[in-house]
């Protein structure tokens, strides 16, 4: 069997990985020891004394933890009780006996950058956990609706652009196609606005994105979004079932969600889809990521918006809910730190589910990581191998470039992009749809 390339890994010195381990992810941390500084009148409010102990306890925990990645530290087992802490330890074994019993340690600027890069978001979970009667704070929460306030401006025009679109049923095949790929593109581009790549400080959206959409086309690498019409357009045209579910793996809260909700509502009305199933993450996770506390919160404060047309979008996302046309699930295995080939094993269960999807879209650059397996694929290496067998049903990534990790290019492609712009992989400014069709 040919070899897998190597995982990224902070070990290469300037690599994005290692900058990350380096700067950016100490610096999230000191922000979540800043935040919880800053609540402990908030806690003591709450719980009293017993609150203030707990927020120095978290500090504590979560100072131990920045010093042990800072001296590069072996990362050790997890120490709470939580539903996924022995599926966690078992996989830190896994990481120790890669290394052939040499007396090497998993280590943070050693190990694969998508295990410690995980690891330290489940430390942070960790040290809330233990820090009873905070356990239930999110220490990422104020930024996350930080990011959906300041992107108040772009979300109305957005819903406003959505409303006046409407009835989509009478809309000609040319129509729904072309409204089709512009949505999807605003969801693309939305994924721009993550807050681990700014280290946590604020990343929203403030331009008119549908404006814009026609200027970001060349920076659109990969585009498969002509399959994605195909395959949800030929459901529509045969009726071949009575439901069309299709599945959004979601990334980040704020105006990213936003425009994923409106992409959804956008696949009901239109017929192209009969219910989505959205997946969210149960603990806070790479700063901005979905929590299903932060998938209500959005609705209700769409929905609780001053302007008409955004309420009124609101509105209608919250009867999607209510009739069950939306499903939001959690599940544990998308904060775990298995690649998604692994999923059959890890997490039969979610697997299973997925298979019931006509289409599965992967929002986001994280996605993109575990469904490549985080290896050094060359440039040109087809999606379909890279994805390892991982195929339950056909499945799109819709992803802004935020790290050193691409397949499927044209020769010379990846090359012709390096001159022009040496940093095109890693600050969000090119995006790609790929698909893989059914087997
Ligand atoms: O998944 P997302 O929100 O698009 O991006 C998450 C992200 O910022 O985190 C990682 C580095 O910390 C990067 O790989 C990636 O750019
Ligand atoms: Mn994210």
């Amino acid at each position: 069997m040919a070899e897998f390339p190597a995982f990224l890994s902070a070990q290469d010195v300037g690599s994005f990985a290692y900058l990350t381990v380096k700067d950016r992810l100490p610096q999230i941390l000191t922000k979540a020891i800043d935040t919880l500084h800053r609540h402990k009148s908030e806690f003591f409010e709450k719980h009293g004394k017993e609150g203030v102990e707990a927020e120095k306890k978290a500090i504590s925990l979560l100072s131990k933890l920045r010093n042990e990645l800072q001296t590069d530290k072996p990362i050790t087992r997890l120490a709470d009780k939580w539903v996924d802490t022995d599926i966690w330890n078992h996989y830190l074994g896994h990481e120790r006996s890669l290394l052939n019993g040499s007396d090497e340690e998993p280590r943070w600027f050693f190990s694969p950058w998508l295990f410690v890069e995980c690891y330290m978001y489940r430390r942070i979970h960790e040290a809330i956990v233990q820090s009873p009667p905070i356990q239930d704070f999110d220490v990422f929460k104020e930024s996350k609706d930080e990011s959906f306030f300041e992107s108040q401006e772009s979300i109305d025009t957005l819903c406003m652009h959505i409303q006046q679109l409407r009835p989509a049923r009478d809309f000609s095949e040319d129509e729904l196609k072309d409204t089709l790929f512009k949505l999807l593109q605003i969801s693309l581009w939305g994924n721009k606005c993550d807050l681990s790549l700014s280290g946590g400080e604020s990343s929203s959206e403030k331009t008119d994105v549908i404006n814009s959409l026609e200027g970001l086309m060349p920076f659109i690498l990969i585009n498969d979004t002509e399959s994605l019409w195909e395959l949800l357009s030929t459901y529509k045209k045969a009726a071949k079932s009575s439901v069309v579910r299709v599945d959004i793996v979601l990334d980040n809260s704020g105006f990213e969600l936003v425009t994923d909700l409106v992409l959804a509502d956008f696949l009901l009305s239109s017929e192209l889809a009969t219910e989505i199933h959205f997946h969210g993450k149960t603990i806070p996770w790479f700063v901005s990521d979905v929590t299903m506390h932060d998938f209500n919160w959005i609705i209700e404060h769409v929905r609780g918006s001053n302007q008409k047309f955004t309420s009124t979008c609101g509105a209608e996302w919250e009867n999607h809910v209510k009739m069950g046309r939306w499903i939001y699930h959690d599940h544990i295995f998308w904060t775990l730190p298995h690649p998604y080939c692994a999923m059959p094993q890890v997490a039969p269960d979610l697997y299973t589910k997925l298979q019931k999807a006509c289409l599965i879209l992967f929002k986001g650059d994280l996605n993109y990581r575990k469904l490549m397996s985080d290896r050094k694929w060359e440039f040109t290496f087809p999606f379909h191998e890279a994805l390892c067998g991982f195929h339950p049903a056909p499945l799109c990534s819709i992803r802004t470039l935020k790290c050193e990790l691409q397949v499927g290019l044209q020769p010379g492609q990846a090359e012709q992009l390096m001159a022009f712009d040496p940093h095109w992989l890693t600050t969000g400014k090119y995006g790609v749809f790929q698909f893989d069709g059914p087997l």
